[in-house]
């Protein structure tokens, strides 16, 4: 693929007219049968429809609803994984939360189509709402959506997530108390609060196996928020696979960003300059007694260990 018809596409579809396209060049051997340029005619946005005739693709742009959620978990980099799969010309990614199956089921299934991307055949419309993941009433929601829907969570060492949630909640609300003083229930037994949100989200093995009540485990691919920092192209060979689609995104659209602290994108969607993701994305954290780590490491082992047989994978969380 030259390059050169993506743009002639585009241009076309923004016109609103009609291109006839060679389908072969446009094929690929994948599960999915779209290409870049199919991409590039609905990224020309609405009312772009290019439209194909006999032997060629119906390239015609609708608004369907998704057939992958990123449902979590919250602060484990949902938000980088999101960003990283829209560099894929077969992805079609709501860029807000749109909270539908938490906060907004009542308005129905065609409110929540009308929030998506338009999209071409064989491109894979998503989403991300990391609070679904620990929501009781979403897997059922989801499921009576599409049983098959495929699910994607990335998960985090539980303890850095707890504190990473803190860090975000103390930025908005900076007179809250202290962390260790809200992550015990009682301070002279030790014992934690599982109760509190930031505690809460990291029983992973908890909120997993209300999913599973409704999705088998080959539906679910837990990414490590971990190896998507360090070695974000491996996490991203990973899912790309999961989803069905062509390895497109790889090791040459990240650099290391040494002042960032995190991998950042050489050329994101729609833009042709190097890009890290915002400031509320790699913070520093709020300094942890160190006694209250220990505490908390022992409190999540055994929550971890159950996350592990679930899912047949060691995050290597110590
Ligand atoms: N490439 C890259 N750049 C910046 N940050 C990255 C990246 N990859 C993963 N992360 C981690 O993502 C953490 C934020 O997670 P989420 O995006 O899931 O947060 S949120 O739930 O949507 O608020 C964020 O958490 P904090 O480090 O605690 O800020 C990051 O550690």
């Amino acid at each position: 693929f030259t390059g050169c018809c993506e743009t002639e596409l585009a241009a076309a579809a923004r016109g609103g007219y009609v291109v006839r396209v060679p389908v072969r060049e446009f094929l690929s051997p994948g599960l999915n049968a779209s290409a870049p340029a199919a991409a590039a005619a609905a990224a020309a946005g609405d009312g772009a429809a290019v439209v194909g005739t006999g032997l060629e693709r119906d390239y015609t742009a609708t608004r369907r609803l998704p057939q992958a959620l990123i449902i979590g978990v919250k602060k484990g980099g949902t938000r980088a994984l999101l960003e990283f799969l829209r560099l894929h010309p077969d992805i079609r990614a709501l860029g807000s939360e749109p909270h539908f199956f938490d906060r907004h089921y009542a308005r129905g299934l065609d409110w929540y189509r009308s929030m998506m991307p338009k999209a071409l055949e064989g491109q894979v419309v998503m989403e991300k709402t990391p609070r679904y993941f620990v929501t009781t009433e979403t897997p059922a929601r989801v499921h009576a959506m599409s049983r098959q829907v495929k699910l994607i969570v990335v998960v985090r060492d539980p303890v850095t997530r707890a504190i990473s949630d803190y860090t975000q909640i103390i930025s908005k609300t900076p007179d809250i108390p202290t962390f260790e003083s809200l992550a015990f229930k009682n301070h002279s037994t030790g014992e934690m609060d599982a109760q509190w949100s930031p505690l809460w989200i990291g029983l992973y093995a908890l909120h997993l196996q209300r999913w599973l009540d409704w999705f088998p485990l080959e539906q679910i691919h837990l990414v490590s928020g971990e190896r998507l920092i360090s070695d974000p192209a491996g996490e991203m060979a990973k899912v790309q696979d999961f989803l069905g689609l062509q390895r497109i995104v790889t090791d040459k659209h990240f650099y290391f960003n040494k002042t960032k602290g995190f991998p950042c994108l050489k050329k994101p969607e729609g833009s042709s300059k190097p890009h890290c993701l915002g400031k509320t994305k790699g913070r520093t954290h709020t300094p942890i007694d160190p006694d209250v780590l220990l505490r908390l490491r022992d409190f999540y082992r055994p929550h971890n260990e159950k996350f592990y047989q679930l899912t047949g994978q060691d995050f290597g969380w110590q």
